[in-house]
């Protein structure tokens, strides 16, 4: 392998910190969620709006089940990512309640069962809350390399009402420097970790 391309960077970046993420105990993730949940609730934009995009945490991603918990119970609707294989490679968004039952995908992914009737356009969503495997001070994300949310996300600022933010652990956060930036990747104007609120300016 060879660092000094780009593809091969982003490859060994990746392996990198989802190896780390993958060490976490498990009292260091209820910990982490814990604490990533208490700052969410105090943002108001979040405690204002209507219908939240979440994700199923997976591979040592910041556990967001008491995230969606707490919000169910705040009666905001919920939404999780279904991949489906229509070769477009975008994310659908299905309703998910309390006694909607998740089924396991073919990347290991826990999603609602497909259901024309529950899924929403991404329009009409709110919040976006977007997993990502690297981050930088300046709203750059580097996701699994499957580029669904980057084709999902790649007109928000445009054409859409809804905010992408992303959720990850403090460590995920990698210089600016260091950061290999690709034209087609998605700028994350909010990013929360259990330690901080990242605000940036993506104009
Ligand atoms: N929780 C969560 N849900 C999500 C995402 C995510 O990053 N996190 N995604 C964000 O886009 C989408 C799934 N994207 C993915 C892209 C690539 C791989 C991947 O490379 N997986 C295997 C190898 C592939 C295989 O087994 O066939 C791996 O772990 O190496 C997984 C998910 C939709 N849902
Ligand atoms: N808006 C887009 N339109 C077409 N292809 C895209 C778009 N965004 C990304 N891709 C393609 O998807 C592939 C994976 O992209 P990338 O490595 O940026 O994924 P990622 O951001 O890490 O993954 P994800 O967004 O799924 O978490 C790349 O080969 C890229 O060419």
């Amino acid at each position: 392998m060879y660092l000094d391309d780009k593809k091969s960077y982003r490859k060994f970046l990746r392996m990198y910190i989802r190896r780390i993420r993958r060490t976490l105990t498990f009292q260091e993730q209820y910990t982490a969620a814990q604490l990533i949940t208490n700052k969410i609730m105090t943002i108001n934009h979040i405690r204002r709006s209507t219908r939240i995009a979440a994700f199923i945490a997976f591979d040592g991603e910041i556990n967001t089940t008491l995230l969606i918990k707490d919000l169910l119970l705040m009666h905001k609707q919920i939404y999780l990512p279904i991949l489906i294989d229509s070769g477009s490679k975008c994310l659908l968004f299905a309703r998910y309640t309390f006694a909607t039952p998740l089924i396991c995908n073919h990347l290991n992914i826990y999603e609602p069962k497909w259901n024309v009737r529950s899924v929403i356009p991404i329009e009409k969503i709110d919040v976006v809350f977007v997993p990502l495997v690297a981050f930088d001070s300046s709203g750059n994300r580097l996701g699994m390399g499957g580029g669904f949310y980057d084709r999902t996300l790649q007109n928000w600022k445009h054409q859409s009402n809804y905010i992408p933010i992303g959720l990850a652990h403090d460590f995920q956060k990698i210089p600016t420097q260091l950061f290999p930036i690709e034209t087609w990747d998605i700028m994350l104007p909010e990013i929360i970790t259990p330690s901080y609120h990242l605000i940036v300016d993506t104009h």
